[in-house]
Formats: C-alpha cells, sequence, structure tokens
C-alpha cells in the first residue's frame, strides 16, 4: 500500500471504490507496448490484453500518469482497464489536422519551463496556460536562465502583469538559484508535468530538484538555437519532498487544445470583463455598434497584443471544436452505413 501512496492514491482514490488495492496500479512510464507501473508491492512491466491491444483507440491506451486495472501474474501483472482520467494533457500532433496526442494524465499541476534567452515570448505563455486552464490543469511559471539576462526582472514583472493569477518563479537551474522556491510550491503526492520547448532546461532543472544526474543534458548547439533532443520519453519521478513529477520531452510548439472557447474568455480578464459591457449580448468584438472591446482598442486601454492573441485563441478553439463535431458526425455516419449493411444481409438471410 504505501508504494501506491506515494504514488499518488490518495487523492486519487475516490473513484477506486469497488476496486481493491492489489488489483491497482499506476503507470509510471510507456515503453511501446510495455508499460512500468507502480503497484502495491513495487514496480512491475505490465502488459495489456490482446482484446484491448485492439479494440482501443490510441488516446484510450494506457499513458503515463494513468491508474488502471490489473491481474497480478508474478512479476509481471496485465493491464485490464485504465481507471477514469481526472485530467488529460493533449497536444496537437504535428500538421496541420485537428489529430491530438496525449502527453500525460492525472496531472494537478504543470511547471511551464520557459528560458529567458531566445525562448522567452510572453504570447506564448499566454497560449499555454489558457490550454493547460481549460483541461483543468493548474499551472506555475518557471522562467529559467536569469544568469543569462540582467534585465530578467523586468520580465518577470511584465509576465506577471500579463497573468496575474498565476504563479511566476524566476530561477537558474544552471546555478542552482531559487530552485527551493518551486520546491516550496511543491505539494506530496500531486503530479506535476514539465512543459517547454527544448532546450528551456527541464532536464537541468529536473536534476536540480532530483538532486542527481537522471537525465542527461546537452549543450546547444549554438548555430540553431535549439538544444538537441535529449529528452526522447516521459517519465514519472518521486522527488525528496515526496511529490511527483513527469518529465517530458522537448514540445517546441506546444500544440492547443482547447475544448472550449468560452474558457478563453474567462482567461483574458481584462476583455472578460470588457465584454460584459458590449452593446449585443453575442459581441464577436470585432465589428459591431456598442463593442466595449473595440472602443478599450481605440482609447489605448487594452493592449493591441492581448486583443490579437486573445482574437488567436479564439478562433483555434472555434475550429478545434468545429473539426471535433466533423469527426464525430462522420463517426456517426459510418455507424449507421455498417448498421444497414449488417440489416441488408440480415435480410437477405431470411428473405
Ligand atoms: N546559462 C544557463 N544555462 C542553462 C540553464 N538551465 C539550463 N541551461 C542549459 O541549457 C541547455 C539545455 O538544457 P536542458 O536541461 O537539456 O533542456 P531541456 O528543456 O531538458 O531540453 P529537451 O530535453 O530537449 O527538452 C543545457 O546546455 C543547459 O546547461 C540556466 O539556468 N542558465
Ligand atoms: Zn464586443
Amino acid at each position: 500500500m504505501s508504494d501506491l501512496k506515494t504514488y499518488g492514491y490518495n487523492t486519487f482514490s475516490e473513484i477506486f471504490v469497488s476496486v481493491s488495492t492489489e488489483n491497482i496500479g499506476r503507470v509510471t512510464t510507456v515503453n511501446k507496448t510495455n508499460y512500468k507501473i507502480i503497484t502495491e508491492s513495487g514496480f512491475k512491466t505490465g502488459e495489456l490484453t490482446g482484446q484491448m491491444l485492439y479494440s482501443l483507440s490510441p488516446s484510450e491506451l494506457p499513458q503515463t500518469g494513468d491508474w488502471v486495472e490489473i491481474i497480478n501474474y508474478a512479476e509481471s501483472c496485465i493491464i485490464t482497464k485504465v481507471l477514469p482520467r481526472k485530467t488529460t494533457l493533449l497536444r496537437k500532433t504535428a500538421g496541420r489536422t485537428s489529430d491530438v496526442q496525449i502527453l500525460a494524465t492525472n496531472i494537478d499541476t504543470a511547471l511551464i519551463v520557459q528560458g529567458l534567452d531566445r525562448d522567452f515570448n510572453i504570447n506564448r505563455l499566454e497560449r499555454i496556460t489558457v490550454a493547460l486552464l481549460d483541461a483543468k490543469i493548474k499551472c506555475i511559471i518557471v522562467m529559467n536562465k536569469i544568469d543569462l539576462d540582467p534585465d530578467w526582472q523586468s520580465k518577470v514583472e511584465k509576465v506577471q502583469n500579463r497573468l496575474p493569477d498565476i504563479t511566476i518563479i524566476a530561477i537558474s537551474a544552471l546555478n542552482n538559484t531559487a530552485i527551493d522556491t518551486i520546491q516550496k510550491q511543491l505539494i506530496p503526492q500531486q503530479t506535476y508535468i514539465m512543459i517547454g520547448s527544448s532546450g528551456a532546461g527541464k532536464s537541468t532543472l529536473l536534476n536540480q530538484l532530483v538532486k542527481k544526474e537522471i537525465q542527461q543534458t546537452q549543450t546547444i548547439s549554438t548555430s540553431v538555437g535549439k538544444g538537441r533532443h535529449t529528452t526522447t520519453h516521459r517519465e514519472m519521478f518521486v522527488l525528496s519532498n515526496g511529490s511527483l513529477l513527469i518529465d517530458s520531452p522537448g514540445v517546441r510548439e506546444f500544440g492547443l487544445a482547447l475544448s472550449d472557447s468560452d474558457s478563453v474568455t474567462t482567461s483574458f480578464s481584462d476583455i472578460k470583463y470588457l465584454s460584459e459591457k458590449c452593446k449585443y449580448k453575442n459581441c464577436t468584438h470585432t465589428n459591431e455598434p456598442g463593442c466595449a472591446i473595440l472602443s478599450a482598442l481605440e482609447d489605448g486601454s487594452l493592449l493591441i497584443e492581448e486583443y490579437n492573441s486573445y482574437l488567436k485563441l479564439r478562433n483555434e478553439a472555434i475550429h478545434y471544436q468545429q473539426t471535433v463535431q466533423e469527426k464525430k458526425k462522420k463517426g456517426k455516419n459510418l455507424a449507421k452505413l455498417i448498421k444497414d449493411m449488417k440489416n441488408k444481409n440480415m435480410k437477405k438471410r431470411y428473405d
């Protein structure tokens, strides 16, 4: 039991009422088709039942962070079911499709790591926090490499002004500066994930937090300005204070996978406040008379940058919703086609 507790069982157990603890595990690493699983009696290698392997879609398969039902089998176990997820961290796959990939599940809080060097981008920070809050995942922004930027304080201030409700911690992972400030924010048995561009310093920070060289960090190749891809898979670590941390591969462009365009508005506090003063209830804030947002833009009380990133996010959210709906419709059409075919065959048989 103590192993399960270490990996967050108590913060998640309300949904397991009917499952005995010996049949429960949590996925800490995914390796193609086998899984490293923490169970009541330590780590085991888990495999899927054949039926699961062939009947589940990629997003339904076990992911790092998932709680699963298992059948113990000597030193290994067989996964029979993925338990309901508290949160799912998605990202869009490469290309312009609406396909999404799961980065990890059952995350409580994300540490968004951004370097103060070339990596620094306030609009990107805003987009990422919106996507995370949309997925019910809390965020902490970690601004790394303060040793490289004498002007770091004003950048931190800018970010704090734009995102007043989010905790921002400025550190130097390399020099071990302010790492303890992060540690103080981390709650035992809660699950955290680090996300950020390749080269932002995630592995360096992880090493400082775990206090030993787990991940090998690599030197940035200055010619391209991108860290070489060193982290190749997601793995869950237990930190000394008992919190859990998943390291994720470099996510150069953390694509959004928003499900709800309204939550975009909620995340932009200025815009939300103003939008309540628009003349029309369904104002799109683009060309309507009596639009409070447009007039705030005109008198300069709303920044054009904030308005633009709001519009961009809103359009993405709408586009994402539409493609999901189209897919569902296509799925339904296909199901109907199969049903019709089956009916026809049945008729033939009995005619
Ligand atoms: N000057 C300075 N360099 C840093 C700091 N943190 C990390 N670096 C350097 O930045 C480079 C990339 O760091 P990593 O920790 O490998 O970056 P990462 O985010 O894990 O990258 P991926 O594994 O590709 O996702 C390394 O050369 C680190 O030494 C810092 O606080 N200051
Ligand atoms: Zn308006």
